[in-house]
């Protein structure tokens, strides 16, 4: 099976490592000085640098040299997806949507966009707690691959799992998207807890609340509770929630130390997903009547509308209910 990997950013460049184990696997990357950098250096210098890369990693900066691929993972930033995609619309092979959030202008999920957009593909998700930097070292990670037909899932699995990158299947496309959309806002959630010094109580109960927050956000999506207490929604909310590895736990760090939204997110070059995913999950939840409190405090958060002791004293004084709610 022929291999490509869209996006040559940290998790696009670590998938890229994982995959050329198994043989050649093209990577277009959209910076000529990351195509530079890892034909030249075999590293990718601005998003996962010293780490070195497989020879069998083949950079590209033209799209079109990944059309007659078997499997393509997609791993752009989310709000990009679909742009990125337009320029493939007749794939027909196997694509695999790595990143994490829901398209702020439609507010679709990233399998509906990428069933739009490519037709023909057989599209999957394929998702769970993977910090990149720890799947290039080699470290165990485990994570889940959805796709509606098991027998494509199968087929690959057997390309790409590897004894310390263990993939488990499952047929719930929309509950392994939504775990990992929605743990990326509740990460910065819980890196406010950290840079407020809340306690380590407070983000224990963060956790356990915004989990409710995303099972209740993932059922009314048509996910299946099983796969948001899985890797692909609580397995990811417990590693991101916890690191500050993790760009949107330090993000919400940052808030919680006072810095302004808008300073912390100038001049990133990197991607910290939930603050895109908050302002539209809290747009969708509102609309359907979902409760979801924690991503409403990031939401006013990030847009500069409340500060840190606002939104706790907001969150605090809600009614007690039973926990079920
Ligand atoms: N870094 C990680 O450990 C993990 C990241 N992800 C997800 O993977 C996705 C990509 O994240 P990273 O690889 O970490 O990115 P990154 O933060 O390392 O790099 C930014 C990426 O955004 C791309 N980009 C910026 N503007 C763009 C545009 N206009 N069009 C297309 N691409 C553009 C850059 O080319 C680069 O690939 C995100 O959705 C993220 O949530 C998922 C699992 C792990
Ligand atoms: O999704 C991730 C790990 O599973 C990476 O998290 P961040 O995007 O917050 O760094």
């Amino acid at each position: 099976m022929k291999v490509g990997v869209i996006g040559g950013g940290a998790w696009g460049t670590a998938l890229a490592q994982v995959a050329a184990q198994g043989g050649e696997t093209l990577l277009w990357a959209r910076e000529p000085d990351v195509v530079a950098s890892i034909a030249e250096a075999r590293e990718n210098r601005l998003f996962l640098a010293g780490v070195p890369l497989s020879e069998a990693i083949r950079p590209t900066g033209a799209l079109t040299d990944l059309e007659d691929c078997d499997v393509l993972l997609v791993v752009t930033p989310a709000q990009h997806m679909r742009s990125v995609l337009a320029s493939l619309p007749t794939f027909r092979g196997a694509l695999l949507l790595c990143s994490k959030g829901i398209e702020e202008a439609s507010g679709q999920l990233l399998h509906t966009i990428a069933r739009e957009t490519c037709p023909e593909a057989a599209v999957m998700v394929l998702s769970g707690p993977t910090f990149a930097h720890e799947v290039a070292a080699g470290l165990p990670t485990a994570l889940t691959l959805a796709a509606e037909i098991e027998a494509e899932a199968e087929a690959v699995r057997s390309r790409l799992a590897r004894p310390a990158f263990r993939i488990y299947l499952t047929d719930d496309v929309a509950g392994a998207e939504v775990g990992g959309a929605v743990k990326n806002v509740l990460a910065i959630a819980c890196g406010v807890v950290e840079g407020r010094g809340l306690g380590q109580n407070a983000r224990a109960a963060l956790i356990a609340r915004g989990f409710a927050e995303m099972t209740r956000f993932g059922l009314a999506r048509g996910a299946r509770a099983e796969t948001l207490a899985g890797l692909s929604g609580l397995g990811d909310l417990v590693l991101t929630c916890s690191s500050t590895s993790s760009r949107n736990f330090s993000l919400g760090k940052g808030l919680g130390q006072g810095r302004p939204a808008s300073e912390l997110m100038a001049d990133r070059r990197t991607v910290a997903e939930g603050a895109f995913t908050a302002p539209v999950l809290r747009r969708l939840a509102e609309a359907e009547g979902i409760e979801m409190p924690i991503v409403a405090a990031v939401d006013d958060l990030l847009a500069g509308q409340a500060d840190v002791d606002s939104v706790l004293g907001r969150l605090l004084s809600r009614p007690l209910r039973p926990e079920r709610a």
